[in-house]
């Protein structure tokens, strides 16, 4: 059996006096969508955040792909950074407001690839097209774009870096439900096509019950049961 492309174990996490979680685990298989519901406060951002090195937990252990990124050294990790990402409820948060729609989404690609400024615009305009972005929106400021739109760079820009797991943390949350329901089939769409895993954190049930493969609970400062929904993985 191949190695989760993500395994976390006994992950515990405090602030202070604040004991935020105690004993959390669970995996994510290549290609799956695991969902992580709990109520407000319970952790599941703080969660997603030590995933890809936002915080530091105070115990346990977070492989990826066998390795435990906790005792990586800074170069190691830097390495892998950009195969795991996180996306945000306010995803504008994450565009450069001074730089049009393109720019936004071509700046990791001119960050991390070395490519040319011909290979680059040839590569963002494939990223937008597999995001359903229209040349109008990539003119625009982040300022004049609408939620869903914004959502779309942000998952665009964040493919451009081929990434193996995604974390995302209530992606659909400010958005109306139609547009909900479109960005939702873009990243299963994306899935599909790349084989990317979620961690898909939630307060809304029936949005996991849509799109996941299991649904994690996460209540008391540890899992306390993983729900099958019937969706095969395709890797
Ligand atoms: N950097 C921090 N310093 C101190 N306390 C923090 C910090 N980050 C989060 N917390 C606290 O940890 C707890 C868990 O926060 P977290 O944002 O992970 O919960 P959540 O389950 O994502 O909540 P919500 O569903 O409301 O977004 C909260 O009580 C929060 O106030």
């Amino acid at each position: 059996m191949s190695l989760p492309i993500l395994a976390v174990n006994e992950l515990a996490m405090s602030f202070g006096t604040l004991e935020v979680f105690r004993s959390v685990s669970f995996s994510v298989a290549r290609g799956e969508t695991l969902g992580l519901f709990g109520k407000s406060g319970s952790g599941k951002t703080t969660i997603g955040k030590c995933i890809v090195g936002l915080e530091r937990p105070t115990g346990g252990e977070i492989r990826v792909q066998g390795a435990n990124i906790l005792n990586m050294g800074k170069k190691e990790f830097r390495k892998l950074r950009p195969k795991i990402q996180i996306i945000f409820q306010h995803p504008e948060t994450s565009l450069d407001p001074r730089m049009k729609a393109f720019e936004n989404l071509i700046e990791p690609l001119k960050l991390h690839s070395g490519l040319k400024q011909d290979a680059l615009l040839k590569w963002g305009e494939e990223l937008a097209e597999l995001t359903g972005l229209r040349p109008e929106h990539l003119a625009r400021y982040p300022i004049q774009l609408s939620g869903g739109e914004i959502q779309r760079i942000v998952l665009a820009r964040i493919m451009a870096l081929s990434p193996d797991f995604i974390v995302a943390d209530e992606p659909t949350s400010m958005l109306d439900v139609s547009v909900q329901a479109q960005i939702l089939r873009l990243m299963q769409k994306l899935q599909r096509e790349t084989g990317v895993s979620y961690l898909l954190i939630s307060h809304d049930l029936e949005v996991l019950r849509k799109v996941c493969h299991r649904i994690a609970y996460l209540d008391n400062g540890t899992i306390t049961s993983i729900e099958n929904i019937k969706r095969d993985v395709k890797r």
